[in-house]
């Protein structure tokens, strides 16, 4: 039975204020208009979940400037946000947008592993969904790709399809992930995540069909090096066979199966047990994993390592 691994993760989400506007996003909310996630709710949340399953905690941010004064703020929280769930036995994965080198670094001591969607490289999109995100330029995503190749961390990145791009710049874009990973070799996973539009989104953007989504899938196989693992979160994906069609193209992961996906709040998981049998009936085992993949273990600071159970950290 071919294995298919997930993530058993909850969400944290420091902030969703974000000084970008991305036309498809039902994330974020209006500068000043939301409250930030305090230390005690955080502490008193990922005690709840202590000997729940949980794994993963996917601190996912909406973004403050980085020349505003309040950035320090909002890094030290999604700093100590990874701490506190450190220390309390899970495994952070941090996806707070573009970072610093500093930032970065730091991050990298209470984190797992890092991601940053490169979404498209096509610049053009720069004068549509993206006009008013200056985080979504595709040439500062892909220094963040290498940056986070320099600072050997393992790393998630990916797609998002259906916001405007052709077949040929959905190419490009798996084609510039190809060549950083050739250079550094630091990306784990790559997720093709479906545009699924929601209830606050700006725009009218339809639902990338699954169709589509398998030409992708195959596709990512051509062009990825064998290494990168493909990520389709299922509750994106329409019906199961369509999921099973993604499968039998090359994805390999679920990535986080989370009580609530944050960014697209109306798509529901199927519970693990459900997603279970129903792989189990196509002959697919459904395992649980780590939001660091075993080959990057070694490259993880030695107090991290430390973190991972004896039995799984002699794989690395
Ligand atoms: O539940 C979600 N998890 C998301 N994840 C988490 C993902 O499913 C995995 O849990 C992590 O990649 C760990 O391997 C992301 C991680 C990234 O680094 C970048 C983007 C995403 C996007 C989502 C998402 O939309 N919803
Ligand atoms: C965290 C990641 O979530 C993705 N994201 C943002 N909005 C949507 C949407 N409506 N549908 C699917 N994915 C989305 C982007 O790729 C972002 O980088
Ligand atoms: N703001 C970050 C980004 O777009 C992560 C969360 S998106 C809902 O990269
Ligand atoms: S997708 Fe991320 S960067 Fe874009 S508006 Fe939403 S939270 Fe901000």
């Amino acid at each position: 039975m071919l294995t298919i691994t997930y993530s058993p993760a909850h969400t944290l989400v420091p902030t969703y204020e974000c000084f970008n506007r991305c036309s498809y996003c039902n994330f974020r909310r209006e500068p000043g208009e939301d409250s930030w996630l305090t230390m005690a709710a955080a502490q008193q949340k990922l005690q709840q979940l202590a000997g729940l399953g949980v794994r993963e905690i996917l601190i996912l941010a909406g973004e403050v400037h980085p020349q505003s004064s309040r950035r320090q703020a909002w890094f030290e929280l999604i700093y100590n946000l990874g701490k506190i769930a450190l220390d309390l036995g899970f495994y952070p994965h941090t996806n707070a947008g573009p970072l610093s080198r500093s930032e970065m670094a730091r991050l990298k001591e209470v984190n797992f592993s890092l991601g940053l969607m490169l979404e498209q490289i096509s610049p053009r999109l720069l004068t549509t969904v993206h006009r008013q995100a200056p985080s979504k330029d595709p040439q500062l995503r892909l220094e963040q790709l290498q940056l986070a190749g320099e600072l050997a961390i393992p790393f998630t990145t990916g797609l998002l399809l259906g916001i405007g791009e052709t077949d040929q710049e959905v190419a490009d874009s798996l084609m510039a992930i190809a060549k950083v990973q050739r250079r550094y070799g630091h990306i784990q996973e790559v997720i093709l995540q479906p545009h699924s539009p929601g209830q606050r989104q700006t725009d009218g953007i339809p639902a990338y069909g699954s169709q589509k989504l398998v030409e992708v899938v195959t596709l990512a196989r051509e062009i990825l090096p064998a290494e990168i693992t493909l990520q389709i979160p299922p509750n994106l994906v329409a019906n199961f066979s369509a999921l099973l069609a993604c499968l039998a193209a090359g994805v390999r992961d679920l990535g986080g199966i989370v009580p609530i996906d944050e960014v697209n709040p109306d798509y529901h998981h199927r519970s693990v047990e459900q997603l279970s049998q129903l792989l189990k009936e196509n002959s697919y085992n459904l395992e649980p994993r780590f939001p660091v993949y075993p080959a990057y273990f070694n490259w993880l600071d030695p107090s991290l390592q430390r973190c991972l159970p004896d039995s799984v950290a002699a794989k690395g």
